[in-house]
């Protein structure tokens, strides 16, 4: 929102100061998205879960509450059993991806960080989730290795969400794309990176913005040219690519 007294010229150049929140033209829309269609459907885990993490120093990280609905409604359309997620911080986008699928459906979930994902834990565990959530505490990369080395979980997933460092986006994406079953899906988020993706070198930039940034710009450059994926990047949350494994 503007702030009280700020003037249109000042606001205009506020949202071209590359790390606003919304990518969309206004905060006002964005507000009228959460407060029309998704905070009055969002389930109570979820909304306590968004509250105790947002007293958290780094809240910044954790999903949107737009794109936890999103995600939720894209894994029962997809009838999503066996999941995978990469970056669990407190665990929205968990609790997003537990109440979507069955009762015997799977979360191999795995953070660097034990600590962040126990804030969220008692509130899977008090919706009834916590059985469908394998946590694997330390980095993805050797964890995938490791995955692909026993080869029994080949083409075994039916959704994959990635959200973690993303630097290392393209050395998952070399992965999971075996992991992943032919037919299934894989999310990269982030992959508009606060607008910083189209921004001039020079624009000004929060120092964790522009270090990743062109990360980002080479994971998309590269996802588009993948012939083994379909991709379709949506400009939900930070901006999420979709790719669905067709070889
Ligand atoms: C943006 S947050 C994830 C937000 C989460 N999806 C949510 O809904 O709140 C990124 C997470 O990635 C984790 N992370 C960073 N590097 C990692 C790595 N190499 N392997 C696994 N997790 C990592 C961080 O500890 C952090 O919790």
């Amino acid at each position: 929102m503007a702030a009280k007294g700020e003037t249109e010229q000042n606001q205009n150049l506020r949202h071209q100061e590359v790390g606003h929140k919304s990518l969309l033209q206004s905060d006002a829309l964005y507000q009228y998205i959460l407060e029309t269609s998704v905070y009055p459907r969002e389930p109570e885990s979820m909304k306590e879960l968004r509250e105790v993490t947002a007293k958290h120093p780094w809240n910044i990280m954790t999903t949107s509450a737009d794109e936890g609905q999103f995600l939720n409604m894209l894994l029962k359309l997809i009838n999503a059993k066996n999941t995978m997620e990469i970056g669990v911080y407190t665990g929205y986008s968990l609790l997003a991806t537990a109440l979507a699928i069955p009762d015997d459906g799977k979360i191999l979930a795995m953070d660097i960080n034990r600590e962040n994902f126990e804030i969220g834990l008692p509130i899977i565990e008090k919706a009834g989730l916590a059985h469908k959530i394998d946590f694997r505490e330390g980095p993805a990369l050797p964890a995938l290795d490791q995955m692909i080395e026993d080869g029994k979980y080949h083409g075994t997933f039916d959704f994959i969400f990635v959200d973690a460092d993303k630097d290392n986006y393209l050395n998952y994406h070399k992965r999971l794309i075996e992991l992943v079953k032919v037919g299934g899906l894989i999310g990269y988020d982030n992959t508009l990176w606060n607008g910083s993706v189209v921004a001039p070198p020079d624009a000004p930039m929060r120092k964790y913005v522009r270090y990743y940034r062109d990360f980002v710009l080479e994971l998309n450059k590269a996802l588009a040219a993948d012939p083994r994926i379909e991709i379709c990047m949506l400009p939900v949350g930070d901006g999420i690519t979709l790719c669905r494994r067709v070889s």
